[in-house]
């Protein structure tokens, strides 16, 4: 599964007041967010609710009409885990150490995979006190764990000192170790009942999951009444494949290279034409889901699990069967126009060249090769725009598009460009996330 990275951007300060104003008014009205505001009496009921989604088991459902970058979930996951270095058995083990309130909510999320034992989980014969050990020596992930405690799934407050506000979005749900199995046609399981695992392995990871290494080796042993679960083969089965299912990658383009589960945007389904978008924000440790289109009241809520802006219905349907459905969003329907991804697939490959020689600062390129970029650029944020992909994707192409426009000269409408990025940016992100801040500070287009 691709993890989409977009390009090292700076974002610049200036003419954002009105931006700022209305995020900061933005308010958490998510019926699982306990967090408090003080413009609480413009409040009028949940953003949403959880109910039966027809062919998707649960989804969440508008219940009532929400405006685009709206804050609609803003919750801190159950646990992380470095994205790169997820082995099974350290999902077991932070599993374990969860509260049983938590443990509850946990298992009962839904959970697929078309994954065979064998290909599924690769679990070695690293002891967990080995996996511990790597985990505090990973860079990214010392970060994480300083100043808190992993176990106990708490997120640090700090950025990591990192200057490198790189926009890299991923995308949003991650399914990493897992290889399709092919034969196999996919078949929907809402919950696993029974394991799919090969349990002996498994078995033997957990049986190196004690306290005592985690002591040991310098991690806080949890608290005493997080560890009383009863781990069975099934159970173990179970919540690795929940954590399959529904973890999210929670690499903010910055320090972090994650990924947790939150048990509200856990309850997201998919669709190629997202109406939602998931982040996260490290500085406050917290994955929101915000309104990157207006939104009507009784409109499912759908985010997308993949990057499928320019692939085609059958690419976006192959990637999509690790989740076990096959997509029938409007995109996805028979007989629906493909050439708008057609055309978008040709034009991201087209800048794709350009993009790095201006990020490098080449000063090769003419001045008509940029205008041919401008306009490309511009043919791209439309056909996004048609095809209502309106995520922060696009707002990389305005700001493409604006630096461009600074080069030879086009102040103006390079301004203008990086305004409509910066609202595309905020309605995905909030004003709150680093990447908007970085984008606001690094004024790199004033400089130009
Ligand atoms: C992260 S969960 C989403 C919430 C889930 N529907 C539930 O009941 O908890 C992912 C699972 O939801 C279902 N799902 C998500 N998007 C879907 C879609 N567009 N069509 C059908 N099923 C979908 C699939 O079973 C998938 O494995």
């Amino acid at each position: 599964m691709g993890v989409v990275q977009t390009e090292k951007k700076k974002r610049r300060r200036g003419g954002k007041k009105e931006h700022i104003k209305r995020q900061r008014r933005q308010k958490c009205d998510s019926p699982d967010d306990d967090t408090e505001t003080d413009d609480t009496e413009d409040v009028e009921m949940p953003a949403f609710e959880t109910r039966s989604a027809e062919g998707k088991g649960l989804g969440l459902f508008a219940s009532r009409d929400i405006m685009a970058g709206e804050r609609l979930i803003q919750e801190i996951p159950v646990f992380i885990l470095p994205k790169t270095d997820t082995m099974n058995a350290a999902i077991v083990e932070s599993f374990m150490h969860l509260q049983p309130e938590q443990r509850a909510a946990y298992l009962d999320l839904s959970s697929y995979t078309t994954c065979t034992a064998k290909t599924q989980f690769r679990v070695d014969e690293t002891s967990m006190a080995e996996q511990v050990d790597r985990r505090s020596r990973a860079s990214d992930v010392q970060s994480l764990i300083s100043g808190s405690d992993i176990h106990n799934c708490r997120f640090p407050n700090s950025l990591g000192g990192s200057d490198d506000h790189s926009f890299k979005k991923p995308y949003k749900l991650e399914l990493s170790e897992l290889e399709a199995t092919k034969s196999k046609p996919p078949v929907h399981e809402s919950r696993i009942d029974s394991p799919v695992c090969d349990v002996e392995d498994l078995t033997k990871a957990l049986q190196a999951t004690t306290i005592d290494v985690d002591v040991e080796h310098g991690v806080d042993a949890p608290d005493d009444n997080t560890v009383d679960c009863e781990m069975t083969d099934s159970l173990a089965a179970q919540v690795v494949n929940i954590w399959r299912t529904n973890s999210y990658m929670l690499d903010d383009g910055i320090t972090l290279d994650s990924a947790g589960v939150g048990l509200t945007a856990s309850r997201l389904n998919h669709s190629c034409i997202p109406n939602v978008y998931s982040a996260y924000n490290s500085r406050t440790g917290y994955m929101t889901v915000q309104a990157v289109k207006p939104i009507a009241a009784g409109d499912e809520l759908c985010t997308a699990y993949i990057n499928g802006a320019g692939k085609s219905r059958s690419e976006r349907r192959a990637e999509l069967s690790m989740w076990g459905f096959t997509c029938t969003c409007i995109a996805c329907a028979d007989g629906r126009d493909e050439s708008g991804r057609r055309d978008i697939k040709t034009l991201m490959n087209k800048v794709e060249g350009v993009k790095t020689q201006i990020q490098q600062g080449s000063a090769d390129l003419s001045v008509a090769q940029i205008e041919q970029t401008v306009g490309d650029l511009l043919d791209l944020a439309t056909l996004m725009s048609d095809e209502g992909l309106l995520g922060p994707d696009l707002a990389d192409v305005c700001f493409g598009a604006a630096r461009c426009c600074m080069l030879i000269d086009r102040r103006e409408e390079a301004g203008a460009l990086q305004a409509s990025g910066f609202d595309i940016l905020l309605r995905g992100y909030g004003i709150d996330n680093p990447i908007c801040g970085a984008a606001l500070e690094a004024g790199d287009l004033d400089e130009a």
